[in-house]
């Protein structure tokens, strides 16, 4: 990271003055998401209804967006929001949940696509899918490794000069230039569901933090939640006491223990 920023000090500055950020998400990952984001410090808006979301984007630091329970409705919603945001010179960021699965799903992440998100964040099955590749994803859980989503990931972000973040056992970041791999976290983050979506969210919150450099906002984002991941793992049962571990520990990190768990790999 450059000019000494690091997510250590990324999450200082997010602290100091909580972004508030929309979230288009899905039914599933409301409540989590908003928890994921209260725990880091950020302020969530879970803002959708067509009537609002365009009005509502142009006050929010940044939207994130995430097609996980799509709808019509929603859609007109996102396209809105999605539009305002890049009118007010917002970062969005894009969650392609699925979006293989369906015509209804692929022809939404088209159209989104066209909309110039600032990052897009996925797992590696759906960053694999994006750039035409075969993916063996089905439903909204991946089932192919990081490591065979990166050259997707690498063309996507030429592709559509935006950042690309790739989750899974070990995390990818690349603008089509830069990359790094981030490790941590811990299995259980996906038996516990809609942390992917939570943790788009909380992408959107480092962006709005940081609009001018959404690699170091998306690596603080990844890192805030392969710190804690790894954290919250170690004393956790299972899914269940991992899930209420996990949100102490992302309230628990603060710029020396993120800093100093943090690995971060030059790709
Ligand atoms: N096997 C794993 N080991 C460690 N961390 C993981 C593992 N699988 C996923 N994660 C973490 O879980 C979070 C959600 O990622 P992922 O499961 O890929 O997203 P999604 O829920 O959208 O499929 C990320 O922080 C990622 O690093
Ligand atoms: C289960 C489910 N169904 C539609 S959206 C959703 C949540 C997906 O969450 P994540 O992408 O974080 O695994
Ligand atoms: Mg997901």
């Amino acid at each position: 990271m450059q000019n000494q920023t690091t997510p250590g000090t990324l999450l200082t500055a997010m602290r100091a003055n909580p972004p508030l950020v929309q979230c288009i998400t899905n039914y599933v990952a409301m409540n989590i998401a908003a928890n994921v984001m209260l725990a880091a410090g950020a302020s969530p808006a879970m803002v959708h209804a067509e009537e609002e979301a365009g009005e509502f984007a142009a006050i929010s630091g940044a939207l994130t967006i995430n097609i996980g329970t799509l709808s019509t409705g929603w859609m007109a919603g996102m396209v809105s929001a999605a539009q305002s945001a890049t009118k007010a010179g917002k970062p969005w960021v894009l969650d392609p949940v699925a979006h293989y699965a369906t015509s209804f799903r692929r022809k939404a992440v088209a159209e989104l696509l066209e909309l110039n998100p600032a990052i897009i964040r996925g797992n590696a099955s759906e960053i694999i899918a994006l750039a035409g590749g075969t993916s063996r994803g089905r439903g909204v859980d991946s089932r192919d490794p990081v490591e065979l989503a990166e050259e997707s990931a690498t063309l996507l972000a030429r592709k559509y000069r935006s950042v690309i973040a790739v989750t899974g056992a070990t995390d990818f970041v690349t603008d089509g230039n830069r990359a790094v791999r981030i490790e941590g976290g811990s299995p259980l983050m996906t038996q516990v569901t809609a942390l992917g979506c939570a943790l788009t969210c909380l992408v959107g919150a480092f962006a709005a933090t940081r609009p001018e450099d959404p690699f170091d906002a998306s690596v603080a984002a990844l890192t805030a939640f392969a710190v804690a991941g790894e954290r919250a793992a170690r004393e956790a049962a299972g899914p269940g006491s991992f899930s209420w571990r996990f949100l102490d520990a992302l309230a628990a990190l603060d710029e020396t223990v993120i800093d100093r768990e943090a690995r971060i790999i030059p790709a």
